[in-house]
């Protein structure tokens, strides 16, 4: 190659997902040449066989559930989702699959776009494997992304690939609901598409190697959603694991841990995730290929010297979900442009160059019936790290807005307070119309506003947001009798 064939750029941006996207747009708007790599889809997981498919599958079933729930409506809502409708809502949320109007916006933010797979070739220097089969070799004067995301963690099970079981991807671009859906794993995953198929007709079997769903969350949360897939038709199984699997005549036939058999249409995995970092030429700068990127606080790489190497979004395993991403994404474009023009870095604790809120603040709505809402410290965590907090529980059923949505609302709220600084570090909400919740608690969490300030925060009468009135009275209640850990 020569030095004609090498294009310069002040950023290149490997990987051309929500974040990817949100990198190159804050450095470009900071007045630095940015391009931009992808080899599938500009957008990423998220739009295509995430986020979006995903809620549109949601959005018809969560709102059948709760109208199911609304006297003088049940009866207009008993009977079944028209599927065909909702998969072609989903066709249209997934943009049909076509990045044609990301290209758009690519143009019009004045970044450029190169197609292909991208990989490192030493230090600031990116070479791009095009669809045609050619290469073309990108230099960063000043920094490279990478922005590669995850891809389905698929477990070491003999005669996986013949099997050819569901990930995400099929879970969410699925042509039409199976007849029946074997689905492994217990997280958030596996919960929305149980929630989704099963209510689009399919015979939902979900497979919990542990004892309960949703199991990072608080335990409520997983109870409440576990009674409601029972009670919309789904079998669940605890404490079990597949020991073999295989498909045939069309159909999956595996035995489980405890010895029983199913049978199925299709099996979809739901076991986690993995870094795209396997073939990405991290060895051409030292680093091992295929592991997670580990960076600091400013999204930096912090194996690779030299401040010029950048992991953001699902690849770093910081937060891995869209709007945590995106935050990253305008912190690391605003470091990377303050080293480009040699202003100092400000990253004290929520200083625009320190990520502070993924290690404080993350927030995560998960899509089930009930909508589990939770941000900051769970109890779990907090066990996990002796950390002291005071918790306080209310039960959501008793809160007049809560009732006004439904008359037998079920459903409950936990704050974590720090009982040194009086502030909220935690929050879980579980129950039908949390989601919109969430966010007055990231803000209590990310303003550290002291518990005494926030009684001055009045809620409207009658919204389910009244809950934070009765968490602060228990909380006082408590207080007085001199309990931490009801
Ligand atoms: C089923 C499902 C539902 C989800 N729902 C939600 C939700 O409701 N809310 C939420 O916040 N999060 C959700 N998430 C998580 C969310 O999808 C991810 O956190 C998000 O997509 C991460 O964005 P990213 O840009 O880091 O990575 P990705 O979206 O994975 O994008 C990475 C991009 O890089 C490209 N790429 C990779 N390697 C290369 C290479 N070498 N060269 C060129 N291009 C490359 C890929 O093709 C891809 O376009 C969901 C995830 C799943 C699986
Ligand atoms: N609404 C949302 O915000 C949303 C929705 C979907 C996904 N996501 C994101 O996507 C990521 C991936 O979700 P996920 O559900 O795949 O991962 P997860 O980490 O939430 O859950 C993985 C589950 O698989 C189980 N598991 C792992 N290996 C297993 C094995 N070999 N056999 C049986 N069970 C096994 C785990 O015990 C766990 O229950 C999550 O981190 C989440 O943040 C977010």
């Amino acid at each position: 190659m020569t030095s004609e064939d090498t294009r310069t750029y002040d950023v290149v941006v490997i990987g051309a997902g929500p974040v990817g996207e949100n990198v190159a747009d804050r450095t470009t708007a900071a007045g630095l040449s940015t391009v931009i790599v992808e080899s599938e889809l500009v957008g990423g997981e998220c739009s295509y066989w995430a986020c979006e498919p995903s809620k549109a599958l949601l959005r018809p079933a969560l709102l059948r559930a709760d109208a199911g729930r609304v006297p003088g409506l049940a009866p207009a809502a008993a009977g079944p989702l028209d599927a065909a409708a909702v998969l072609a809502h989903r066709d249209r949320m997934a943009a049909h699959w076509s990045d044609d109007g990301q290209v758009e916006w690519l143009k019009t933010a004045g970044i450029d776009l190169r197609r292909g797979h991208g990989r490192l070739d030493g230090p600031r220097r990116v070479a791009v494997t095009t669809p045609d089969g050619g290469t073309v070799h990108l230099r960063a004067r000043h920094a490279v992304a990478l922005c590669t995301g995850s891809s389905a963690a698929l477990p070491d099970l003999p005669g996986l690939a013949a099997l050819r079981p569901w990930t995400s991807r099929e879970a969410t671009s699925a042509p039409q609901p199976p007849g029946r859906l074997l689905i492994v794993g217990a997280g958030v995953v596996a919960t929305e598409m149980a929630t989704a198929w099963q209510a689009l007709g399919t015979q939902v079997t979900l497979l919990a190697r542990g004892t309960r769903l949703l199991p990072q969350m608080e335990p409520f949360a997983g109870g409440l959603v576990a009674d409601r897939l029972r009670g919309a038709g789904s079998d669940l199984r605890f404490g079990v694991t597949v020991a073999t699997a295989a498909r045939t005549g069309g159909e999956v036939r595996i035995a489980l841990s405890d010895g029983s058999r199913l049978t199925a249409d299709e099996i979809l995995f739901a076991t986690g995730r993995a870094p795209r970092t396997g073939d990405i030429g991290l060895e051409t700068v030292g680093l091992p290929p295929g592991g997670w990127l580990t960076t600091d606080d400013t999204l930096t790489v912090t194996a690779a010297p030299g401040d010029w190497l950048y992991a953001v979004g699902d690849v770093n395993r910081r937060a891995l979900l869209t709007h945590q991403g995106k935050y990253q994404a305008r912190i690391a474009g605003a470091v990377i442009a303050a080293r480009a023009c040699g202003t100092p870095l400000d990253t004290g604790r929520w200083s625009p160059h320190a990520g502070t809120a993924d290690t404080a603040a993350v927030p995560q709505v998960v899509f089930t019936d009930p909508e589990v809402a939770g941000v900051g410290l769970t109890t779990i965590e907090a066990r996990r790290t002796g950390r002291r907090v005071d918790v306080v529980d209310y039960d959501l059923g008793h809160v007049a807005g809560a009732l006004q949505h439904d008359p037998d609302y079920r459903g409950r709220a936990r704050v974590l307070i720090d009982p040194d600084r009086r502030t909220v570090v935690g929050a879980t909400f579980a129950g039908p119309g949390v989601a919109e919740l969430l966010h007055s608690a990231t803000v209590a969490i990310t303003g550290e506003i002291p518990v005494e300030r926030l009684w001055h925060a009045v809620p409207p009468f009658p919204t389910i947001s009244e809950v934070w009135l009765r968490l602060l009275e228990t909380y006082r209640d408590q207080h007085s009798r001199g309990d931490r850990n009801p």
